[in-house]
């Protein structure tokens, strides 16, 4: 039995599943950290102390007139003070229906605006974390807090406070009525709750520990969704759709054992909690019994008495019950609570300077940097300049660190040693807007939204007007095909620009940057995934982008880089060549072999477009 019992009440361990459990957090610690975010929604909980103060009446009041109804109705067999209290009763039933309906809008209303503003912080809290922190994570788990563990927070705080008013509130009501209608019977009634209480925390606890691994599988459920949908070309090129099925189906498992896990405590729990209840019931019961064969009750102050017991139960049991929501509402507070901790680890100093538009002056001087947690430099000791206007070109094989170049100037990352410098200012020192401001970029996965096409150029600066969005599309060569759309800029355009073809994703992007007006571009192998006529067809909308702009170029095949003033060769993050481009063919280096390479190879044709 012993045995049966503790198989029912395992938990069961933990599987390895793809989202790392959060730290435990009590949930005394949950509540001190979540409470200053009712500010504002507090008040809200009188009308609910009200109504859990005038409920338990109304129910008292019903109950009293059903001891009426068999002590002067019933037992006398008696009609007439039946005509006064069926028209009281309905009374009392109406009262307690718009009771319940002004209850119920009310604490939906407050919990789905508090809901509201915490979600919509949480959000803008994940928004403002550095990208290490998204290259790092996994989005679907990230999503699954946003959108499912914040309604935890909710429950725990508001809802949870609010039952726990409601309940100690009848719990007062009914006890006093009861002491004052007979404090013995009472008082034998009181001697289960200690009971019930045990009970409660013994199946929080266990309860608790279910609902967090079910919070962290539904991380990991989510996780797979986002991974699979959203790579699912790659998945139906590759045929992997029955791979993937099986690691969704492995991850949904472990979420099925845990939501069971889960259901067996709290169904061993329920009827647990029923026989400590009958059995107090049982009890009271019997003594009123025997008072009413002594004639120290009557019929009616006896069935008073048990309904009333049964009353005060109820909110003993919720109290009770109420401890396992705290449990399983604070298991998923902890994955907001590990959410809201994780600091950016770009942070804008506070003494920052305001750039305005910069001249666009860049310059890395002695950069060391590596990834968190990575056993390698990314870059070392990496130095170049680039004054206004000027085109700087970063060559260098895959991984040589050209990439990591343009994310720390965007101050995505801050450099271990050196600086990163724009117009003579570390960026450290600079507000971290002011320095995107500054930068346009055109990158190798383009990024389209989505939108309409207007909408799409308009991101890089939204209060762009009408005629500065199409001067931009006409500069990016973007204008003719999107006049040929079926609604011309107002086409939409599905996420990724799956509707759109590679070269005018890109020309998109460059309309996007010309819109944007920065000084400094970034061009990170703007026509790597083009074609040999796409790519030549962008490098004039290119050349317009990049004229009069400090431009930093990144590109593998030498295409866009023959006019740089400068080029700079890269080779396991360090700069092992820097010169022209006829300096560094005669030099007979890296970049020499590179551009002989391409010569071969035909990837450099396009190249030729530039000289
Ligand atoms: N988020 C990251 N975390 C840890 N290591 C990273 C991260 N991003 C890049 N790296 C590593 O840093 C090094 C430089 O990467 P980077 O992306 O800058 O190279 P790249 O020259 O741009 O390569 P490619 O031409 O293939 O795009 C590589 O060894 C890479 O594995």
């Amino acid at each position: 039995m012993a045995h049966v019992l503790r198989r029912l009440l395992s938990v069961g361990e933990p599987t390895d599943a793809l989202v790392a459990p959060a730290p435990p957090v009590p949930p005394s610690a949950v509540f001190r950290r979540f409470w200053p975010y009712t500010r504002g929604w507090r008040r809200w909980l009188l009308p609910i102390v009200f109504f859990s103060l005038v409920g338990p009446l109304v129910d008292a009041a019903e109950i009293w007139l059903f001891k009426i109804v068999v002590d002067d109705v019933l037992v006398p067999r008696d009609l007439r003070p039946f005509l006064w209290i069926a028209p009281a009763y309905l009374g009392l039933v109406l009262a307690s229906g718009v009771l319940g309906f002004a209850d119920d809008v009310s604490s939906t209303w407050v919990s789905e605006r508090f809901l509201l503003s915490l979600r919509a912080d949480v959000f803008r809290h994940v928004q403002g974390l550095s990208l290490g922190f998204f290259e790092r994570r996994r989005l679907g788990d990230v999503l699954s807090r946003v959108t499912g563990d914040v309604d935890a927070v909710e429950t725990f705080l508001l809802s949870g406070v609010a039952d726990a008013l409601y309940y100690v509130i009848r719990l007062g009501v009914f006890l006093g009525l009861l002491l004052y209608l007979r404090w013995d019977l009472t008082l034998l009634a009181l001697l289960i709750v200690p009971l019930f209480w045990g009970a409660g925390r013994h199946f929080s606890r266990l309860i608790k520990e279910a609902s967090r691994e079910r919070r962290r599988l539904s991380g990991s459920v989510s996780a797979i969704a986002e991974e699979s949908l959203g790579n699912v070309a790659l998945v139906q090129a590759y045929n992997r759709q029955a791979w993937e099925e099986r690691r969704f189906e492995r991850e949904s498992a472990g979420r099925f054992r845990a939501a069971m896990a889960s259901a067996r405590i709290r169904a061993v729990y329920r009827p647990v909690v029923e026989v400590i209840e009958v059995t107090g019931g049982l009890a009271v019961m019997g003594l009123g019994t025997w008072k009413l064969t002594q004639g120290q009750l009557t019929l009616g102050g006896l069935l008073v008495f048990l309904a009333l017991i049964g009353k005060l139960y109820s909110p003993v049991r919720g109290l009770s019950r109420l401890g396992t929501t705290f449990y399983t509402a604070s298991a998923s507070a902890e994955r907001i609570i590990e959410l809201l901790d994780q600091r950016p680890q770009v942070t804008e100093s506070p003494g920052a300077r305001r750039i305005g538009r910069a001249r666009g002056d860049v310059e890395f001087d002695g950069v060391c940097f590596r990834y968190p947690g990575a056993a390698s430099w990314a870059l070392s000791d990496v130095s170049f300049h680039a004054a206004p206007g000027q085109t700087l070109a970063l060559v260098g094989a895959s991984g040589a660190g050209k990439s990591t170049v343009a994310k720390l100037q965007l101050r995505f990352y801050d450099p271990d040693r050196g600086a990163v410098r724009l117009d003579g200012t570390d960026l450290r020192d600079l507000d971290l807007s002011g320095v995107r401001e500054n930068v346009a970029v055109v990158l190798q996965e383009t990024l389209v939204f989505h939108g309409t096409v207007r909408e799409n150029i308009a991101y890089g600066r939204p209060e762009a007007t009408e005629a500065e969005i199409v001067a931009a599309a006409r500069a990016a060569d973007a204008h003719d095909f999107i006049e040929l759309l079926p609604e011309g800029y107002d086409t939409l355009v599905g996420q990724r620009g799956r509707t759109l073809s590679g070269g005018q994703c890109q020309r998109l992007a460059i309309a996007r940057a010309m819109v944007r007006d920065a000084p400094v571009l970034l061009l990170d192998e703007p026509t790597s995934g083009l074609d040999a006529g796409s790519g030549r067809r962008i490098m004039d909308p290119l050349r317009r982008l990049m004229a009069g702009r400090t431009t930093i170029v990144i590109s593998h095949n030498l295409m866009t880089v023959r006019e740089a003033t400068r080029i700079v060769v890269l080779d396991h993050g360090r700069v092992t060549e820097d010169g022209t481009h006829d300096q560094l063919l005669r030099r007979g280096g890296t970049y020499a072999r590179l551009n002989r390479l391409n010569g071969t190879t035909g990837v450099g044709a396009p190249g030729k477009v530039l000289s």
